[in-house]
This record gives structure tokens, C-alpha cells and sequence, in this order.
């Protein structure tokens, strides 16, 4: 059992939390306002999100594994400071490009391109939070383009932002049989590269805020669902 305390209140915590995140800064913005679990720094691009988080797994057991950090958000949807919580996690550029257009590896007979969140935990976090529930993807390019940006949403048209990390983790949570979560702070819009307007302050605090209502959130999640 975890024990954190919260506005005065001692909040307690059977739920075993894991959340990976892509960097330190990342890392620091979830740990400071949440301490009922365990917080890590896996890395950046799904590849090494998902080594980092299956070896978490293989140490230690949990009933969560959480994607968390700073994302691009599709425009006008998700501003920028937004956080928005993943009803699902689609990895955008994993497939082949045809002539005809992408087709997700799926489609070419092989493996995942989704993974799903527990419904009700998402809808309690959006309550609880005030959070954008929608799609987010996962890519291994950041988008730098207003034409990319309008391909991924014409092939996605429910995602709400984009990062870099999720799909790997939930890879890597799905192989465990753990249920997986992605929580992320728009620090930019997704489209034409502008490295001078991401605002990673406004979002590192946005996640901070977020990852703090989440303890009791997780704790009547327990009781109803797992
Ligand atoms: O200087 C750049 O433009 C640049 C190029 C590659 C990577 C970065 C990063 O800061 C790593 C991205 C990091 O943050 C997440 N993230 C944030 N915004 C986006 C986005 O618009 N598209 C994809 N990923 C994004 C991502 O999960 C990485 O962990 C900067």
C-alpha cells in the first residue's frame, strides 16, 4: 500500500502504478504531484519506451501502466496548456506507403496498431481532470508539415494529439496482460515546425496538475473495475 499526502489528506493507494514517461523534466513534472507509484524516464521513441517499460515490468508487478508527458495537439482541439487522456492509442506510421496511400501493417496481416484504455477509467479522469478524451497517436517523426498534419487526421479523424512514446508502452503493458493509460500536455500544435512557440513549461505544469487528481481517481477505478 501507498500512502501520499494530499490537501491535508492522507490518500492511500492499493492500485500499482507504473508511469513511463519520455524524459526527466517529464519524469520530475508526474513525480511532483504524484507519489503513489513509480515514475520513469524511459525514453525517447516508442522503441526504447517499450524496452524500458517491459523491463519496469519484468521487476516488479503492477495494475496500471500509464504513458505520460508533453505531445503535439491537432488544431483547434487540443490548444496548447490542454491535456488530453488517450481512449485509444494508434501508432500512425507503423504500415506501408502504396501508391493508393498508407496502409497500417494490419492491413499488410500483421500485428496491433491499437490498444484501448479502460473505458470507465477514462471517463472518470476526463470527469476528474477536465481532460479532452480522444485519440492520440504515436509517430516516429514529429510532424512538420500542415500537410501531414491534415493526412494523419484525415486517416484519424478522432485524434486529438500526437507524441512519440504511447503505442510502445502499450505494447510492452499488453505483452504483461496490464491495462494502459496515456495522459499527455499539448506543449505544441502539431503542424508547420516552429520550435520557438512549443511551450514545455505551460504543459510540464498542466501534467503536474493532471497527475495530481489521479490517486483518487485510480483508487474507486479499483473498487468497480479490476
Ligand atoms: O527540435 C525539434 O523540433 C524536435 C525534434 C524531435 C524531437 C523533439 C522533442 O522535443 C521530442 C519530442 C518529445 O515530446 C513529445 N512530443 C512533443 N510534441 C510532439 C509532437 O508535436 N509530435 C510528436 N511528439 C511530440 C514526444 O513524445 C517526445 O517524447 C523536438
Amino acid at each position: 500500500m501507498v500512502v501520499q499526502a494530499q490537501e491535508g489528506r492522507l490518500i492511500t493507494s492499493s492500485v500499482r502504478v507504473l508511469v513511463a514517461t519520455a524524459v526527466p523534466a517529464e519524469r520530475d513534472a508526474v513525480a511532483r504531484s504524484f507519489t503513489t507509484g513509480d515514475v520513469i524516464a524511459a525514453g525517447v521513441g516508442p522503441a526504447l519506451a517499450a524496452a524500458a517499460t517491459a523491463t519496469a515490468l519484468t521487476r516488479a508487478p503492477y495494475d496500471l501502466v500509464v504513458s505520460a508527458g508533453i505531445a503535439g495537439g491537432f488544431q483547434p482541439d487540443a490548444p496548447v496548456g490542454s491535456l488530453v487522456v488517450a481512449d485509444e492509442i494508434t501508432v500512425a506510421d507503423l504500415g506501408a506507403e502504396t501508391a493508393d496511400g498508407f496502409l497500417p501493417v494490419t492491413e499488410l496481416g500483421f500485428g496491433t496498431v491499437t490498444h484501448r484504455p479502460p473505458n470507465s477509467l477514462v471517463r472518470e479522469l476526463v470527469r476528474a481532470t477536465g481532460a479532452r478524451a480522444g485519440a492520440v497517436l504515436t509517430v516516429s517523426t514529429v510532424t512538420g508539415t500542415a500537410e501531414r498534419a491534415a493526412g494523419l487526421r484525415h486517416r484519424h479523424p478522432t485524434a486529438l494529439a500526437e507524441a512519440m512514446e504511447g503505442f510502445g508502452v502499450a505494447e510492452a503493458a499488453a505483452l504483461h496482460g496490464v491495462p494502459v493509460l496515456e495522459i499527455r500536455a499539448v506543449s505544441n500544435p502539431v503542424g508547420p515546425r516552429d520550435r520557438a512557440a512549443w511551450r514545455i513549461g505551460d504543459a510540464l505544469a498542466a501534467l503536474t496538475e493532471g497527475f495530481g487528481k489521479l490517486a483518487p481517481v485510480l483508487e474507486s477505478w479499483k473498487e468497480h473495475d479490476l
